[in-house]
């Protein structure tokens, strides 16, 4: 049996743990998948943003019209996109491999790796032993058990294989209301697809601020169709290519013709094929490995990071965990513990949402003092050059200590207009530093986000301002 120091499993954030103040441990890599490099890098967050740009190019005929300039839109090509898209993402994953193959302290193994004891794994015939054990698995895709998918299989995808599809379906039925589902309906819908999308409950987005939220839901559809309080209750074949699906609505049955069916219903963590019990390693509820603060299983020298343990399926999590692992197998007699005080997150979506921190109603439910300003893109000098409809920022704030408590944007750059606000927050910086201790450039987009700060002021003056 070969001897590591560190076994790591799972070449997402796994891989990127691995770097240089490891260079003299004796190092194990492990994965399962043919592709090297996780989710991020080859089906998640990297290859959608790069389909969401040319959708936003494709949608941007009709914004330019309201504005005046005619830009005729001809159609995309989706597979000159598709193929520009994944020749860049296969290239980085190959030569990740090859580097890390060529790297003299890590072995990579190729294959399924399981606990067969505390320290001990297996992958494929070989079984290796490590002092230290990296678990990095990630999750995948929740499948659905519903009657007459087998018989239409191919045409039912997830988010792991919808963007490597040959041709663009004319017609896409999305199931769920989460990530996933909002923003494949705007790369799809954009770029010309008829998107139907249908949540079985009456909200989207529903761990976002409500009045966010709604905005979205109300914005969105808009833009493709959507179908609320609708449970899946069949899925079958028609013709050639066609797949016919049934939902339910208070006992009344719809059906939606289309040529593909995305299923973004959530993911599961990648636990169930490790064999932890052989290793003594807990769980939570659905398949969740259990961590402490610092990323200790309960099996002494086995860690686990990234999806597969934490509560935030991100990727900037997943980074800042890696960050806490490495530190504490480099440093064992000073742990530290991933800060997530302040997770931020965004939608990638028509239009983009971000947030950080606490919603409305969740400081409604916790009895926190709060006070709220909404500032509207519409009634800044940049939102006037956009001729802005609908977009907002909402802030809300602890009106003694003047802290930010959450903050929620919806509309164009959302996701990094909403950094400084981020800034703020992880460094206690107080609204009214924050509005008036630095410059605004004039007439940039963030504007929009300093008036939203000085609404807070202005809904209630801080003692020390007043003086
Ligand atoms: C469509 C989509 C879009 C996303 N967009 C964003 C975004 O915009 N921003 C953001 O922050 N996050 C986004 N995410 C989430 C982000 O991709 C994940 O949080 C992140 O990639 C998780 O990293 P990880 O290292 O935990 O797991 P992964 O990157 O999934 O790596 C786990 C690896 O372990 C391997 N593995 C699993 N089990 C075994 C085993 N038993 N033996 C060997 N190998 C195994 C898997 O094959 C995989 O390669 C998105 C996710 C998806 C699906
Ligand atoms: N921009 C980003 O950061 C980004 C993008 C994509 C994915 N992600 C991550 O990936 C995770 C997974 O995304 P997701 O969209 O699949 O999950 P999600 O948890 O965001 O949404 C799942 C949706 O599916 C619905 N649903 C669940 N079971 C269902 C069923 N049986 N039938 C019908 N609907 C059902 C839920 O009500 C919910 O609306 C997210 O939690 C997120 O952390 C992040």
């Amino acid at each position: 049996m070969q001897h590591f120091d560190l076994a790591v499993i799972g070449s997402g954030s796994g891989n990127s743990l691995i770097d240089e103040r490891f260079s003299d441990w004796n190092v194990a890599l492990i994965e399962r998948d043919p592709v090297f490099g996780g989710t991020c890098l080859n089906r998640g967050c990297i290859p959608t943003k790069m389909f969401v740009i040319p959708a936003d190019l494709a949608a941007s005929p009709a914004e330019a019209k309201r504005l005046g300039v005619d830009l005729r839109r001809e159609g995309s090509d989706w597979r000159a996109i598709r193929d520009r898209i994944f020749g860049r993402i296969d290239a980085v994953s190959a030569g990740g491999l090859d580097w890390r193959e060529r790297s003299e302290n890590v072995t990579v193994f190729h294959g399924e790796a399981s606990f067969t004891g505390p320290k001990t794994l297996k992958i494929g015939d070989d079984e290796i032993s490590a002092d230290q054990i990296v678990i990095a698995t990630g999750s995948r895709p929740r499948r659905l058990d519903l009657p007459g998918l087998d018989e239409v299989a191919d045409l039912v995808y997830t988010s792991d294989d919808i963007m490597r599809i040959d041709k663009r379906p004319q017609r896409l039925v999305i199931v769920g209301g989460g990530y996933i589902a909002a923003e494949f309906a705007h790369i799809f819908g954009g770029l010309g697809t008829d998107v139907t999308l249908i949540n079985r409950s009456d909200r989207l987005l529903r761990s976002y601020d409500r009045e966010v939220a709604d905005q979205f839901q109300h914005l969105l559809s808009q833009k493709v169709k959507l179908r609320l309080n609708q449970a899946l209750s069949s899925v079958e074949r028609e013709g050639d290519g066609i797949v016919v699906v049934t939902t339910d609505r208070n006992g009344i049955e719809y059906e939606y013709f289309a040529d593909g069916l995305l299923l973004a219903i959530g993911r599961d963590r990648n636990s169930d094929a490790l064999n932890l019990a052989a290793a003594g390693i807990e769980t939570r509820s659905a398949g969740q490995i259990r961590v402490d603060a610092e990323h200790r299983t309960s099996a002494p020298g086995v860690w686990a990071m990234g999806d597969v343990s934490s509560d935030h399926l991100l990727k900037h999590v997943a980074n800042a965990e890696t960050r806490t692992v490495q530190h504490n197998l480099l440093h064992p007699d000073d742990l530290q513990e991933t800060d997530y005080r302040y997770v931020p997150h965004a939608v990638f979506s028509s239009p983009q949402v971000a947030a950080v921190g606490a919603t409305e109603e969740q400081l409604r439910q916790w009895g926190v003092p709060y006070v709220v300003a909404t500032q509207r893109y519409a009634d800044v000098a940049y939102g006037w050059a956009l001729e802005d409809e609908g977009h907002f920022v909402k802030l809300l704030a602890d009106p003694s200590s003047w802290h930010l408590l959450g903050a929620h944007i919806i509309g164009p750059q959302a996701s990094t207009l909403i950094q400084p606000l981020i800034q703020a927050m992880s460094f206690g910086q107080r609204v009214p530093d924050l509005a008036r201790g630095q410059y605004w450039i004039h007439p940039a987009l963030p504007e929009v986000v300093e008036n939203a700060l000085l609404g807070l002021l202005a809904a209630h003056q801080p003692a020390e301002l007043g003086k």
